[in-house]
This record gives structure tokens, C-alpha cells and sequence, in this order.
């Protein structure tokens, strides 16, 4: 059974594919953070700007087997996308508890490329066509191979010179969003500052929340 806090059609907001039109599958449940804002202090992750306890969100609910959910998926890919790929991206919580190979076949047979935004600290199934890690402090990362390397900025425990040899494609640094306004034009120009004296770090911006599109 999958657990689907929310299921929307998007576009990425963020990394290598930001602007990309995609259909966002945020499962529930994370290994990092209960979600309970009386955890948040205590938890492995303390900064998440996500709420995915549940099934309650828009499109979400539990889907028995594979084909159910990529009915679901493929139910909000437009009709009429001309040439563009269909792209689903798996999110959450922590997607990696429970994405799994049959699932992704599933949705490849559908015609679908399959991206994942995960922490890193668990392993992924076969076949994912753009993998995003976004590591979490000190919790040590069962993957260190993938498309892209997503550093939430700054983090005390995860320095980017701890990222900086793993084998990645692209390396972004996000600001963390604190919620806050002037902490966040802080932020950035932190790491704004550090990409320019690091430049093998891009800026990553979460466009969405800029341009207001979710
Ligand atoms: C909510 S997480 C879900 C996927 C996975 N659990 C993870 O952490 O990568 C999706 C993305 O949002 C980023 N993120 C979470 N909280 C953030 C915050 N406060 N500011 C900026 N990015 C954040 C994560 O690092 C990750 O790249
Ligand atoms: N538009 C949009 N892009 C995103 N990229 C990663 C997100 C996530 O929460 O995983 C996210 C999200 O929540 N919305
Ligand atoms: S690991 Fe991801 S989903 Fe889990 S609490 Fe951290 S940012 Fe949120
Ligand atoms: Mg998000």
C-alpha cells in the first residue's frame, strides 16, 4: 500500500530541472522528522518547509497496488503535451521508504521519466532517471552517486566541502528558508557568496515560492 500525502501538476522548482512541467507525487512519512512540530527541535532534520502527514492533501489518499498509482500520476499529466516527456517527481516525507522498482517500471511503461528528491540516507530502487540528494546534517548518506547534489544552505553539520568529491552531475546550494523574510535575504546573500568564492556550487533557487506558482 502507498501512503500519498498530495499529488499536483507543477512545475520543478528547483535544481538542474527547475521550470520543467511535472506531475509532484509527495508520499508521506519521512525517516528524518515525525512531522509533528513538537518533534521538530529533536528530530534528524530540523528545517523542513513540508507538511506530509497523511493522505489528506489534494490528490492524495492510499493506492493499493502500482498500476493504481500511476493511474493516479498519469491521470494528471496534460492530454495535450505536445512533444514533452512526461515526468513525474517523487517526493515527500521520504520517498525511498516507499518508491520501489515495480512501481517505477509501471510508470516507464506509461512513457514516463521518473525523478526523486531524497535525503540520501536510504537506498534507492532501479531505475530512477534523475536522482536529487539533499543531504541532512550529520545523518550519513547511503547514496552518493546521482544526478544531482542539493545542499539546503547554510547546515553547521554539512559543510558543502563534506559533498564536494561525492559523484554528481551538478551541485546546487538552496538557501534554507526559514520562513522568516529578512532571514531569508540573509541566507541567500550567504550563499550567494559562497558559490562565487566555490564556483563549482550553483545557486538553486525555490522559484515557486518566488513566482508564487504553488
Ligand atoms: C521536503 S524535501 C522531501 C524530499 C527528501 N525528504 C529530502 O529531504 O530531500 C524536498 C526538498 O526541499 C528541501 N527543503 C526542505 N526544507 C527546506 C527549507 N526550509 N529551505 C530550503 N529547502 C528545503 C529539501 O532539502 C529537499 O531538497
Ligand atoms: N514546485 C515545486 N518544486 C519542488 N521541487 C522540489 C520540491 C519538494 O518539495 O520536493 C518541490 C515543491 O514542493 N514544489
Ligand atoms: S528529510 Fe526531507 S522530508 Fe524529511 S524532514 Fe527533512 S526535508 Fe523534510
Ligand atoms: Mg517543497
Amino acid at each position: 500500500m502507498y501512503h500519498v500525502k498530495e499529488a499536483f501538476y507543477t512545475l520543478q522548482g528547483e535544481g538542474a530541472q527547475a521550470g520543467r512541467a511535472s506531475v509532484f507525487c509527495r508520499f508521506s512519512g519521512c525517516n528524518l522528522w515525525s512531522g509533528r512540530e513538537d518533534d521538530r527541535a529533536s528530530a534528524q532534520c530540523t528545517f523542513c518547509d513540508t507538511d506530509f502527514i497523511g493522505t489528506d492533501g489534494i490528490n492524495g489518499g492510499r493506492f493499493a497496488t502500482p498500476k493504481a498509482l500511476a493511474n493516479h500520476i498519469n491521470s494528471l499529466w496534460p492530454i495535450h503535451a505536445g512533444r514533452a516527456t512526461p515526468y513525474v517527481v517523487f517526493t515527500g516525507g521520504e520517498p525511498l521508504l516507499q518508491l520501489d522498482a515495480s512501481l517505477i517500471a509501471t510508470l516507464h511503461s506509461y512513457g514516463f521519466e521518473v525523478a526523486v528528491e531524497t535525503n540520501g540516507t536510504l537506498a534507492p530502487p532501479p531505475g530512477i532517471d534523475w536522482l536529487c540528494v539533499s543531504p541532512k546534517g550529520a545523518n550519513p548518506l547511503a547514496v552518493t552517486q546521482g544526478d544531482e547534489l542539493k545542499l539546503v544552505f547554510p547546515q553547521s553539520t554539512a559543510p558543502p566541502s563534506n559533498f564536494a568529491d561525492l559523484d554528481f552531475n551538478h551541485f546546487f546550494l538552496q538557501p534554507m528558508d526559514h520562513g522568516v523574510p529578512n532571514q531569508n535575504i540573509e541566507t541567500t546573500q550567504a550563499t550567494t557568496a559562497y558559490c562565487m568564492a566555490h564556483p563549482q556550487w550553483r545557486l538553486s533557487l525555490q522559484t515557486h515560492k518566488i513566482a508564487g506558482f504553488e
